[in-house]
């Protein structure tokens, strides 16, 4: 990236300087043998490509210094194709070399017989000076590059920073803006030139860092307003040092809504899709196509199931197929926070609302999830107060913050799901009527693990790719009684209680299959839970036999010669109780 041609300006003066000092023609090529300055008669000259100057070309291309000062005997000009119109009656030239690499020529030229002796006369003095003006070109060579260098640098990181999704600016020590990205200026609505403006006045949220303290207030939360436009989130505050010296400051701006969108993205079930939900029996299949029609309409889904039938996936692939799925899904669980707290969560507060009110006020989740969905799971443990208030929002799409004087018009919508039985707490007035109604416009009811068991064999097979990837383990399948035990378990705790045992089964694998010694005995006693539930129901002999000897396989499970001691406490030998587990099909360790 470096040629002559880029500091001509500088070359020409340094031509000219030597003619006022020397009173002799100064001519200077590039590497491509054309003139980049000029005096006297090549002035007019600049421009051209020289030729016949083989001294010049020799000069160049073996990196020499060169002097002619009687061209009629000389072999450099016999050989010259400009030989015979030569103009010349001396010459002495010099390459222009910059770390090894020849960038031109720099020659004087005697037109004059007076000043071909000045040459002759002069000899070494003249190519000691040539040779300093070569290096001067040479340093001015160096400063470009490092100029181009520099420029290019300086565009890579403004490309960098104007690429990333996050408000930046860097400010002087007394917050004079310096640089920023153009997300800056978008995300404040600023005015085209702020270069030079302080920050402290123009976003006045902002404090001014001390450094005795700077580290404990590197972040703030902010709450911006400007002619009606409104901007909360976070900034950051970090420190320019160079050689131990403060120089300024680099602050980042992060949206409270572009947190939420970033979360959702790294989220694993953010991009989750009826597609990919895993399984294929008729049910699923069934509430597949209900959830299809739920997203492409605003009114509330109540999502029901047992815990871990997959309630928040669901609720997540309706909103990605919905035309909101490019703004927020904000999840909240109703019971995991407790009521005093959830109110502010949902809600959110403006400044001074209360005492101990944060300063700023707070977003709550209905704002965050504006234009996009907020999933209200586990519903049913929602406070009456709560309730109620959840009622106003739904009814008018209005919100009504703790503190603010007016009501704000939102725009979510609204999937809420539970475990439990709303109706039946309705009865009880638990859970208000006029709520459940309301809530319960497009019910979808998820299907236990129990009622989709042909769905099973496609779970285990997606999860043990899933595990073996996380834990780095080469598991591939499982062994076919391990399937027999989990198509028979009764699966209370579902698709979660799946998930567990399959992490816990690749985990615990020695070789590629999971077999049944990994297997939890809860699993493989499945007859013994049943007899411990339903003690009132009358069973036939043969049940009660089979019953027996797992619970008394369930006892002394854990114990060296557990066969001996179960034989032992039937009151039967070793091999009776062999051909019972055989004839009842009963798995034991
Ligand atoms: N069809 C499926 N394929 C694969 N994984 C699933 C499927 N359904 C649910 N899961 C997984 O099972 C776990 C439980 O699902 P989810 O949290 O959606 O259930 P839930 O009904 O909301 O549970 P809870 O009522 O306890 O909140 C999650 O890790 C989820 O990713």
């Amino acid at each position: 990236m470096a040629n002559l041609k880029y500091i001509r300006e500088d070359i020409q003066n340094i031509a000219e300087a030597i003619v006022a000092v020397l009173g002799i023609d100064v001519t200077i090529v590039d590497d491509d043998l054309t003139r980049v300055a000029g005096t006297g008669i090549y002035l007019e000259k600049i421009g051209e490509k020289i030729s016949g100057y083989s001294a010049f070309n020799k000069c160049l291309i073996e990196q020499i210094e060169i002097i002619i000062d009687d061209p009629s005997c000389n072999d450099i000009c016999n050989e010259c194709s400009n030989s015979g119109d030569c103009k010349e009656f001396a010459e002495v030239c010099c390459p222009i070399i910059s770390e090894g690499v020849t960038y031109g020529v720099i020659g004087l030229i005697a037109f004059t017989e007076e000043q071909a002796k000045v040459i002759k006369n002069n000899k070494d003095v003249l190519m000691n000076f040539l040779g300093k003006m070569a290096d001067l070109i040479s340093n001015k060579i160096k400063a470009q590059v490092k100029a181009y260098e520099l420029e290019l640098e300086k565009k890579k990181l403004e490309t960098l920073v104007n690429g990333i999704d996050k408000a930046i600016v860097s400010i002087d020590v007394d917050g004079n803006i310096d640089k920023y990205n153009l997300k800056f200026k978008k995300v404040f609505n600023l005015e085209n030139n702020i270069n030079g403006k302080n920050i402290f006045k123009l976003l006045e949220f902002i404090k001014k860092p001390s450094r005795d303290n700077f580290k404990k207030e590197k972040s703030h939360s902010f709450n911006y307003k400007l002619d009606g436009y409104e901007l909360k989130g976070i900034y950051n505050i970090n420190e320019i040092i160079l050689k131990k010296e403060l120089k300024g400051y680099v602050i980042d701006f992060i949206d409270n809504k572009d947190a939420i969108k970033n979360y959702n993205k790294i989220n694993k079930d953010y991009s989750i899709t009826l597609e990919n939900i895993i399984g294929n029996s008729s049910i699923i299949n069934s509430v597949k196509k209900e959830a299809l029609i739920a997203s492409k309409s605003t009114s509330t889904v109540l999502i029901t199931g047992e815990s871990g039938t997959g309630k928040e996936l669901f609720a997540r692939a309706i909103h990605n197929h919905s035309n909101r799925c490019e703004n927020p899904f904000v999840a909240v669980n109703c019971a995991a926070i407790p009521d005093n707290l959830l109110e502010s969560e949902l809600f959110g507060y403006e400044e001074g609302a209360f005492t101990g009110a944060k300063k700023g006020g707070k977003l709550g989740k209905f704002e965050i999830a504006n234009k996009g969905t907020i999933f209200l799971d586990e519903i049913g443990d929602m406070s009456l107060h709560l309730q109620a208030k959840l009622l106003r929002v739904l009814q008018e799409k209005e919100l009504n913050k703790i503190g603010a004087k007016s009501n704000k018009f939102i725009d979510v919508r609204i999937i809420a799901a539970t475990n439990k039985d709303l109706e039946k707490m309705v009865l009880k007035g638990t859970f208000r009527e006029d709520l459940y109604y309301r809530l319960n416009v497009i019910p979808i009811s998820l299907p236990n693990l129990r009622q989709r068991k042909d769905d099973i064999p496609d779970l285990i097979d997606f999860m043990i790719k899933e595990y073996s990837r996380k834990l780095e383990k080469h598991v591939t399948g499982i062994d076919k009684n391990v399937l027999d035990v989990m198509l028979e378990y009764k699966w209370p705790g579902n698709i979660r209680e799946l998930q567990n045992i399959i992490e816990y089964g690749v985990n615990m694998s020695i070789g590629e299959i999971i077999t049944l010694d990994v297997i939890p005995n809860k699993l493989k006693n499945v007859e013994l839970e049943e007899v411990l539930v339903q003690n009132d129901k009358i069973r036939t002999l043969e049940e009660l036999e089979k019953a027996e000897i797992i619970k008394a396989l369930h006892k002394y499970k854990d114990y060296k010669k557990d066969k001996e001691l179960v034989a032992k406490a039937l009151g039967i030998s070793r091999a009776t109780l062999y051909r019972k587990l055989e004839k009842y099909k009963i798995i034991s360790k």
